[in-house]
């Protein structure tokens, strides 16, 4: 809204510019004419630029399941945009904003960054974004993580899907230990805590969606390509029923995604 009011008031001083200046002005009828097109857009949300709401995939796994990996994957196939919770914290940390060196030190012992500052990123990401398909990886981590985004955030507040990639922990410690990235988490005392943290923290979240019929559940051993066709059948399945528009209900897309595997 403060940003419309600048622009408007950008407008009239421009419109008294363009007197000094004896280009013609804006006059009033065009001046109350943009100021009514703002109120109306901001009216309408932050989401301003959207005709309808995204399609939100959150995508969830413990430390290591292959989340940034097959988000990759989904992003060259079916177009999505792909935002990090994990990266965004990280470039707060690398840009030294004013939290940064708290999100460092929380990332180092493996706990969670509270959840406003999180949000706070993610919103941003997704409201000056033209595209309309997001994954959201690694979040939310906690139920309160949840409680939060859904409160804050006014449009696309519940997933229309989630993805749990379900990982033994031998293999996640295994593959983080040797993920080889410079990442200050990589080392055995903090991928210990944060898969405490996940078992404690996160398995109650995509208990949460399981029960309202909107997970995913993938199991993630295996070569990556095995696991994206997995991973693919999911998308495809909602394709093809049109889903990968949020207007429909989820649920069908589950069952229907259960059918057709099972059969
Ligand atoms: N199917 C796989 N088999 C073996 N290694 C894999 C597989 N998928 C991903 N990896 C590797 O495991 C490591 C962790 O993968 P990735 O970064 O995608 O996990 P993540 O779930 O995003 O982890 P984090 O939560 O720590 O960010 C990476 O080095 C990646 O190359
Ligand atoms: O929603 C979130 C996401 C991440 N964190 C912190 O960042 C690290 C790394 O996250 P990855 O998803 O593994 O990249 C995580 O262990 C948390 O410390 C967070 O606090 N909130
Ligand atoms: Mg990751």
């Amino acid at each position: 809204m403060w940003r419309r009011v600048a622009r408007l008031s950008s407008l009239i001083r421009s419109s008294k510019a363009s007197l000094s200046n004896q280009i013609p002005p804006a006059n009033g009828l065009q001046i109350l004419e943009a100021f009514s097109t703002e109120i109306q857009k901001s009216a309408k949300g932050r989401n301003h630029h959207r005709e309808k709401p995204p399609f939100i995939t959150f995508v969830l796994g413990g430390p290591g399941s292959g989340k940034g990996t097959q988000c990759l994957k989904i992003v060259e196939t079916f177009g999505f945009s792909h935002l990090s919770a994990g990266d965004l914290l990280r470039k707060e940390i690398s840009s030294n904003s004013e939290n940064g060196a708290m999100i460092l030190e929380t990332i180092k012992e493996g706990n969670i960054v509270p959840s406003e500052l999180t949000v706070k990123l993610i919103q941003r990401e997704v409201e000056s974004s033209e595209n309309d398909k997001f994954l959201i990886d690694g979040f939310p981590r906690t139920e309160e993580n949840r409680r939060t985004y859904e409160r804050v955030v006014s449009v696309g507040a519940e997933p229309n899907i989630v993805l749990f990639f379900d990982c033994p922990e031998e293999e996640m410690v295994k593959r983080v230990l040797s993920r080889n990235q410079g990442r200050v988490d990589d080392n055995i005392d903090t991928v210990k805590k944060r898969l405490e943290n996940f078992n404690a923290l996160n398995l109650p979240v995509i208990n949460y969606y399981s029960e309202k019929g909107k997970l995913y559940k993938i199991p993630a051993v295996g070569t990556e390509d095995e696991i994206f066709s997995r991973v693919r059948k999911i998308f495809t399945s909602l394709e093809v029923l049109s889903m990968l528009s949020p207007q429909f209900s989820i649920p069908i897309g589950v069952i229907w995604f259960t059918l057709t595997n099972l059969l």
